[in-house]
């Protein structure tokens, strides 16, 4: 079975016998007809990302966010760029690096250390948070160079046109691991193995024919947008702990009842106006988990390096 189609039915799996995030099926269909149609839909930030120049110097700069495109859980404790979100403050200091002095070369990321990483993103050389992005840095620099020749598109032209291709070979790279224990299952995820793929395509770095194939990528943020929109619903324990600023434990079927149960409606939303795919309803879904209604209320933080 292709990676994407297991993460799908895990989810699915999960999602029918949780307990501590249930889905509200009958609200589903009212909430899918409700989002936007295609042409409405946001794209990439063009600001906040290397969109721009060479094909290398944007596959690059994806795969090198992307292998970062985490910590959430820490994000409260790093230091905020001008107002923005952490993820924001993430990729604005690195597309400043990429626009002063190129890209991380495989051998320079292979060797960077966290004081350089928090250098580049205006954050302590000592928050722990900066060694975990330097050993993820490290990993992608170290498949870049020994399976690719140093080269960023050396992986997406090994997935020949393929998003679930590409995927696949991320997700065997430590950099891109996501995976959580459930219920004696290991459950794949791949948050980032998955936003990677659509990064790519959306900047024009490659051309998938089966985009429609990835899931929902399952975050922090996305969860908490469906809780308030009254389709997942959270037991009041949880949302008590997470109101209450408790970190929630990476691994926890809580955490993993979350981020299934997002990946689930992705794809009821999905079967209900084809036109949306799973990767569109994310992306949909995710900008506006930076509105306001929902930055008002504290979402759930989990601290691992899958997102
Ligand atoms: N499901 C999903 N989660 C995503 C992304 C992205 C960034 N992708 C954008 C980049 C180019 C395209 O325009 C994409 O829209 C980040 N995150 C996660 O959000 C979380 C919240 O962060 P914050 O609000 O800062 O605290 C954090 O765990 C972060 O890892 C996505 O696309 N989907």
């Amino acid at each position: 079975m292709a990676l994407v189609d297991d993460i799908r039915d895990s989810a699915a799996w999960v999602a029918a016998q949780a307990t501590h995030v249930v889905v509200e099926h009958d609200a589903v269909a009212a909430y899918a007809a409700a989002l936007p149609p295609l042409g409405e839909l946001p794209g990439l930030d063009e600001e906040a990302h290397v969109v721009d120049g060479p094909a290398e110097l944007r596959a690059a700069f994806f795969l090198t966010l992307d292998a970062i495109n985490f910590g959430s859980g820490w994000f409260p404790t790093i230091r905020k760029r001008d107002g923005r979100s952490g993820y924001f403050t993430v990729a604005l200091g690195l597309r400043d690096r990429f626009r002063a002095r190129g890209a991380w070369s495989a051998a320079e990321l292979r060797a960077l250390d966290a004081a350089a990483v928090a250098e580049v993103l205006g954050q302590d050389p000592g928050h722990e948070l900066m060694a975990l992005f330097a050993r993820s840095l490290n990993d992608l620099g170290a498949h870049v160079e020994q399976e690719h020749g140093g080269r960023f598109l050396g992986p997406v032209e090994a997935a020949g046109g393929s998003a679930v291709a590409l995927v696949e070979l991320l997700a065997g790279w430590d950099c891109f691991a996501d995976r959580s224990p459930y219920d004696g299952r290991e459950i794949p995820l791949f948050k980032r193995a998955q936003v990677a793929a659509s990064d790519l395509s959306f900047a024009g770095v490659a051309a998938f024919g089966d985009l429609d194939r990835l899931t929902l990528f399952a975050d922090n943020l996305i969860p908490h947008v469906l809780r308030l929109d009254g389709i997942l619903r959270f037991e009041p324990a949880l949302v008590a702990r997470i109101e209450a600023g408790e970190l929630i434990a990476h691994d926890s079927p809580e955490e993993v009842e979350m981020r299934a149960g997002a990946i689930h409606v992705a794809e009821l939303i999905a079967a209900a106006r084809p036109e949306l795919t799973p990767q569109l309803v994310d992306q949909t879904l995710w900008t506006r988990g930076g509105g306001a209604r929902y930055k008002a209320v504290p979402r759930p933080r989990s601290r691992s390096t899958a997102y």
